[in-house]
């Protein structure tokens, strides 16, 4: 499995901590930055990490930032992407089997680690539900009908 992750400089510690946690695993992962707690603005790496997941050569993205609110707002403007902003595991599990999200966001301000690494589990762990596809296709026409 192959995971890119980004966040600003509120993931940042949590973004190292689920770069431990999942290469503990065997994930591949590929950080596209923040590389420090120094300021910086969370559209950058929404839209990198998103950009990444489009591009197909990840399983799927992990954003963080202090709420995890901003970055998935922006890494869902990038086409294809489907970005889930999870706080716990029940919701990581349905994010992927009923909304097929390829991206993972999370609040590095209001989650703890520990908390975190089993919504990555959950999340990995969980299989798309392909009877939910239709919905899935009406949320890509939108983008495809998009003025
Ligand atoms: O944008 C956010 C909320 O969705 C993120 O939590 C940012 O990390 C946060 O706004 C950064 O705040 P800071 O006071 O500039 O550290």
């Amino acid at each position: 499995m192959k995971v890119v992750i980004g966040s600003d400089h509120a993931g940042y510690k949590m973004k190292e901590n689920l770069k431990k946690h999942l290469k503990e695993k065997n994930v591949e992962v590929v950080d596209v930055g923040t590389n420090s707690e120094e300021s910086v603005d969370y559209p950058v790496f929404g839209e990198k990490v998103g950009e990444e997941v489009v591009s197909k050569n990840y399983d799927f993205g992990i954003v963080v930032c202090g709420t995890g609110i901003g970055i998935s707002i922006a890494a869902n403007k990038v086409k294809g992407v489907r970005a889930a902003l999870v706080h716990d595991t029940l919701t990581a599990r349905l994010a992927k089997e009923h909304n097929d999200a390829n991206v993972l966001a999370i609040g590095g301000r209001n989650t703890d680690f520990k908390e975190a690494e089993k919504i990555v589990d959950a999340f990995m762990d969980a299989e798309f539900e392909a009877r939910h596809q239709r919905r899935i296709d009406l949320i890509s026409d939108m983008e495809e009908n998009k003025k």
